[in-house]
């Protein structure tokens, strides 16, 4: 694998019976790329995501994301990427404080770095005021937040989030991206999954997949072009229907 590369994909299969989820899908993504992944409902994103974090084995192709093999080696892939699932893991009846300890410790800091570790997610997310609250008392946009730096609590290679702003206005959408961002300069690669067309505006590239085929991938710029669109909304209608 190229030093850049932190995800190369070829050929990859999902088949649940004689139905291809995702069919025969080749990309690669670069380190510190944000790179977004869009499609509509069931066009396999998720079962393409699944496979990628090694929560599901591929029918067929092959994969590595941060050097490790789709697989054969799931297990260290786990150890070096971050998940935020739609139904972020947050403990609502935890405390934020609580949730951040937890997670830390589940991905095996010590006492000590888990310390510094909710003093400057704290302090970031400016919840130093809400540090001891129960999580289930937070606005949805703050959850968000936090689901997404507790996902990076151990210092992942790679980040995927799906639809990691559901629900959410787009004025708290923009400040979710702002901390997308701030991942991405320090190195972090970026996968995200959404359905929000002005998301996709903010990713470096995007891959647009329908019926379980990406049907086209490039930077929003070129997407343009390429499909004679004024918007990525365009593009998407364009491709989707
Ligand atoms: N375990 C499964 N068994 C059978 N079919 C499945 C399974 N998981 C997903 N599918 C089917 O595969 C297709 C792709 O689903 P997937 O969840 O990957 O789509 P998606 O693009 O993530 O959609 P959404 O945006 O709704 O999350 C759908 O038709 C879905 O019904």
């Amino acid at each position: 694998m190229s030093e850049t590369k932190v995800i190369e994909v070829a050929g990859l299969t999902k088949k649940f019976g004689d139905f291809k989820a995702v069919d025969n899908i080749s990309f690669e993504v670069e380190k510190g790329e944000i790179f977004g992944f869009l499609g509509a409902n069931g066009a396999g994103k998720t079962t393409a995501m699944r496979m990628l974090t090694g929560l599901s084995k591929p029918s067929s192709g092959k994969g590595k994301v941060a050097g490790f093999d789709v697989l054969k080696e799931s297990e260290r892939i786990k150890e070096r990427i971050g998940y935020m699932s739609q139904k972020f893991s947050l403990y609502e009846d935890l405390t934020v404080k609580e949730n951040i300890r937890f997670y830390g410790g589940i991905y095996g800091l010590s006492r000590q770095q888990i310390q510094t570790k909710t003093s400057h997610i704290l302090e970031e997310l400016n919840l130093d005021q809400v540090g001891t609250k129960l999580v289930k008392s937070l606005p949805l946009g703050w959850k968000q937040r936090l689901a997404f730096a507790v996902s990076m609590v151990h210092e992942p290679e790679i980040v995927f989030l799906d639809e990691p702003t559901g629900g959410v206005d787009p004025m708290v959408r923009r400040q979710f991206w702002e901390a997308i961002y701030q991942a991405a300069e320090l190195g972090r690669t970026i996968f995200v999954t959404t359905h929000y067309m002005d998301e996709a505006e903010y990713c470096d590239r995007i891959s647009i997949m329908v019926a379980g085929k990406i049907k086209a991938l490039d930077s929003p710029d070129k997407l343009k072009d390429q499909f004679e669109a004024g918007s990525m909304d365009e593009v998407f209608l364009k491709l989707a229907r």
